[in-house]
Order: structure tokens, then sequence, then C-alpha cells
């Protein structure tokens, strides 16, 4: 209790910026910055509210609500001081300028390769040398499979990838997988695993230099919430 009433060592007169993802993690991250200590004011759980920028009872810090994938460049930029950003966006994006200290243990899924049911089956992989893939994450699937010496054509598509091997876009698509049921409802299957996500707290390296003491206590205090849950 003493903890979250802590109030933030303020070194700048500039606020802290904070950037969050709207969507599905910021239903998961909400508990653990209220463990954190960190309230935001009553506009942010507005959903009707066009505001972007909110106060927070810490009166060295803000918050911003971006799109998942904004946050990792609006911190790598500097734009914001830290934000949270699943590990498939920090791998996708690679940007040197990004620290990510903690693993908050929330957004847990998995970067898959997947196929429609009957090519798995009959399928070979270590005959492919060129393959077309439906994916948000271009650069991680041109990665993984220039690692093991195939050329991955990719296709970007910014959501519903499931459906893109039946409509004749690709035979194959990379996306996160949680459950399972979004392949499972368009007769796809996993075909192998990339990388494991979870949300992590990053922070802009430049940022950790010039405003240590302040960032290194947000770190911290996100660090003792996340190994205590
Ligand atoms: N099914 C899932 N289960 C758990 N975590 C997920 C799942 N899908 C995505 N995530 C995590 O949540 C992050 C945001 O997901 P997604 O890209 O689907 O955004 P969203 O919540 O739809 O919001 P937006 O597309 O508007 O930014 C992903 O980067 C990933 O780390
Ligand atoms: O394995 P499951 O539990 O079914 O979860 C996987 C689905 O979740 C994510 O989509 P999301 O719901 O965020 O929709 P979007 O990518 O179209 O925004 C992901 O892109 C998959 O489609």
């Amino acid at each position: 209790m003493e903890d979250k009433q802590r109030s933030l060592s303020v070194t700048s007169n500039e606020a802290l910026i904070l950037a969050v993802p709207k969507g599905r993690i910021l239903k998961e991250l909400s508990p653990l910055m209220t463990r954190v200590g960190i309230e935001p004011e009553a506009a942010f759980s507005d959903d009707n509210a066009r505001q972007l920028r909110f106060k927070t009872n810490l009166p060295g810090l803000d918050i911003i609500r971006v799109r998942s994938f904004d946050v990792a460049t609006f911190v790598a930029f500097g734009a914001a001081h830290l934000g949270v950003a699943g590990n498939d966006i920090l791998m996708e994006f690679d940007y040197p300028e990004l620290y990510a200290p903690v693993d908050l243990d929330i957004g847990h899924c998995r970067l898959s390769v997947a196929a429609p049911r009957h090519l798995a089956e009959s399928d070979d992989p270590s005959r492919w040398s060129h393959i077309r893939v439906a994916t948000k994450y271009p650069e991680i699937t041109r990665r993984h499979f220039a690692a093991r010496g195939v050329q991955a054509e990719c296709i970007k598509l910014n959501g519903a990838m499931e459906l893109a091997p039946g409509l004749g876009l690709c035979r194959r698509i990379v996306d996160l997988v949680s459950t399972g049921s979004t392949l499972r409802a368009n007769d796809l299957v996993e075909v192998e695993t990339i990388a494991e996500v979870t949300s992590r707290l990053v922070v802009n390296r430049a940022a950790f230099k010039t405003r240590s003491e302040e960032l290194s206590d947000l770190v911290e205090r996100f660090r003792e919430v996340a190994d205590a849950a």
C-alpha cells in the first residue's frame, strides 16, 4: 500500500509518457497498472472519449493510448519514454533503441506458421525453396524462412489472415495463435511455432540514461508486480 502511494521522483518538468496498446492487451494491463500504483484519469476508461493522452494520479506520468504496433514506434523514436508491447511486435521492428527489461506475463500466445489441413498432411518442408505467406509480420517471416534457405514472399495483411489460403491469396500464413479456435474455424492447422509471445515493458534507451532515476523506479515497480503475479 505504501508503495502504491509513492510518487515518482521527477527530474524534469516534462511528464514521462507511458504508451499503452488499446485492444486486448489493455484489458490484461489495466489491473497490472493498478497494482503498480498508476491510476489514469476517468476519460481513459471511457470508450467513447476521443482523447488520446491522459493524466494519471502520478504528477510526473501521462499515458497515451495507441495501436499495439505503434507503441514500439512511439517509444523507439522517443515520443514516449516507455510502453507495453508484445514481443511479436518487438521482433518485427527489431528497434535497437528499445530496451525490454520486464516480461509482464500477459498477452500469452505464439507466432506460428499455419496451412490448410489437406496441404499440411502431404507437405514436405524440406523441398521448399520459395513460398508465399500472408502475414502481419513480414520481417519475422522472411528472417525465419531465410535462416533455412527458403525465400518467403510475404503479402502484408492487417487482420483476418486465416481467410487468405481459402481464397487463393497464398497457401500458408504466419499469425498469432492462442486457443487455436480461429485456425480450427477456418480449417487450418499449425505447422510450426516461430516464437512464444508475451507482452513486455519497453523503455527508450536514451531516455533510460537521461531520466534514469524516474524510469528505473517505474521499471522496478512493474517488475515487482509481474514477479508477484
Ligand atoms: N489471441 C491472442 N491471445 C493473446 N494475445 C494475443 C492474441 N492476439 C494478439 N495478442 C497479443 O496482443 C497484441 C495485440 O493484438 P492485435 O494485434 O490483435 O491487436 P488488437 O488487440 O486487435 O488491437 P489493434 O489491432 O487495434 O492494435 C499482439 O501484438 C500480441 O502480442
Ligand atoms: O488462437 P485464437 O485464440 O483463436 O487467437 C488467435 C487470433 O487472435 C488474433 O486475432 P484478433 O482476435 O486480435 O483479431 P485481428 O488480428 O483480426 O485484429 C490473431 O490474429 C488470431 O486471429
